[in-house]
C-alpha cells in the first residue's frame, strides 16, 4: 500500500484547490452531504473555541488546504494565527482571499454560518477582516518532518489544529503515529492539539484525480494520540460522511487533546 499511496509529488503536482473548493465547500448547488459535513465542522469548532472553549496568542494550523473554515472561530480566541499546507497552489489560494484577489474562492456562505453560531449573523464582513488581520503568516508544512514547518521555526504554540489532514499526508499508521509526535513538538506542554480525522476511507476524488487516505478507525486515532503523549479532552464520533461517489467514509472523529507536561 505504501508504495501506491499518494505522497508529496502528487499533491504538488495534481492537487487542484480549485476543483477541492468546488467540491467540497460550495453552497452553490444546495443541500448535500458535503455541505452538511462544513456545518458539523463548524458547529464543533464553534464549540471548541466559542465562549468558555480554548484561548490563548498563538495557534498553527497544519495541511491547511486552500481553506479558510477552520479557522473562522479561532480567529476570536487566539490573536496570532499560523496557516501552513504543503503545496504551492493551496498556499498561493490562501493568500488570494487574504489579499482580496479577484479570483479568490467566495466564503461568503460559509462566514454567514460561522457568524449566526456566534449569534452575529450580519457582521460576516467583520469576521472576515478579522481573520485577515489574525492570519499572520502562510507556510509551507510537511507533517512527516521531525520539524513540519522546516526551515522555518516558531515558538511553541497554545494550540495546533489540523482537520482532514493527517490521514492524507500519512502513508501507513506508524506515519500517522509518527506524524503526532511531529505536531506535537510544535506545542507548548499543556497546549492543545484540535484535529478531525475521516475514519476507514482508502481515497478521495479531488476533480478526476484520486488521492489516498489512511484507513483508520476511532480505536486506533485514539490509541495514536495517547501515546504520543496527549490527553484527550473531548472525542466526538459522528456518522456524518460525504457523499460516496467522492469520498466514501465511514463517519468521522473530532478530537480536542492536551500535550502532557510530563513523561
Ligand atoms: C483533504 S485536504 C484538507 C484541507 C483542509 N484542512 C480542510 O479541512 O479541508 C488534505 C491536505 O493535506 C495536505 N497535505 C498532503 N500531504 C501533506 C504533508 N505531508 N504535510 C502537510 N500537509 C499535507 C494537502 O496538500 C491538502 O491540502
Amino acid at each position: 500500500m505504501e508504495g501506491s499511496f499518494t505522497g508529496p509529488d502528487e499533491y504538488q503536482k495534481y492537487f487542484s484547490p480549485k476543483d477541492y473548493l468546488d467540491t467540497y465547500y460550495s453552497f452553490e448547488h444546495g443541500p448535500s452531504p458535503e455541505t452538511e459535513m462544513i456545518k458539523f465542522s463548524l458547529q464543533f469548532l464553534h464549540k471548541v473555541f466559542g465562549p468558555g472553549g480554548i484561548r490563548g496568542e498563538t495557534l498553527i494550523d497544519v495541511g491547511s488546504g486552500p481553506t479558510i473554515y477552520q479557522v473562522l472561530a479561532a480567529c476570536e480566541a487566539f490573536s496570532d494565527i499560523t496557516l501552513s499546507d504543503f503545496t504551492d497552489r493551496n498556499r498561493e489560494e490562501l493568500q488570494k482571499w487574504l489579499r482580496k484577489d479577484a479570483g479568490a474562492f467566495d466564503w461568503t456562505p460559509v462566514l454567514k454560518f460561522a457568524c449566526e453560531l456566534e449569534g452575529n449573523s450580519s457582521h460576516w464582513q467583520e469576521k472576515a477582516e478579522k481573520l485577515r488581520a489574525t492570519v499572520k503568516r502562510v507556510l509551507k508544512c510537511d507533517v512527516n518532518l521531525g520539524k513540519p514547518l522546516a526551515p522555518v521555526e516558531l515558538p511553541a504554540a497554545d494550540c495546533v489544529l489540523t482537520l482532514l489532514a493527517m490521514e492524507c499526508a500519512c502513508c501507513s499508521l506508524a506515519a500517522y503515529r509518527a506524524a503526532l509526535c511531529n505536531l506535537g513538538s510544535l506545542l507548548k506542554p499543556g497546549g492543545h492539539l484540535v484535529t478531525s480525522i475521516t475514519l476507514q476511507i482508502s481515497s478521495y476524488m479531488v476533480g478526476k484525480h484520486q488521492f489516498s487516505c489512511l484507513y483508520i478507525t476511532k480505536e486506533e486515532v485514539e490509541r495514536a494520540i495517547l501515546d504520543a503523549g496527549f490527553d484527550i479532552e473531548q472525542l466526538l464520533h459522528s456518522e456524518q460522511s460525504y457523499s460516496a461517489t467522492i469520498a466514501p467514509n465511514k463517519g468521522i472523529c473530532f478530537i480536542v487533546a492536551r500535550k502532557r507536561s510530563g513523561p
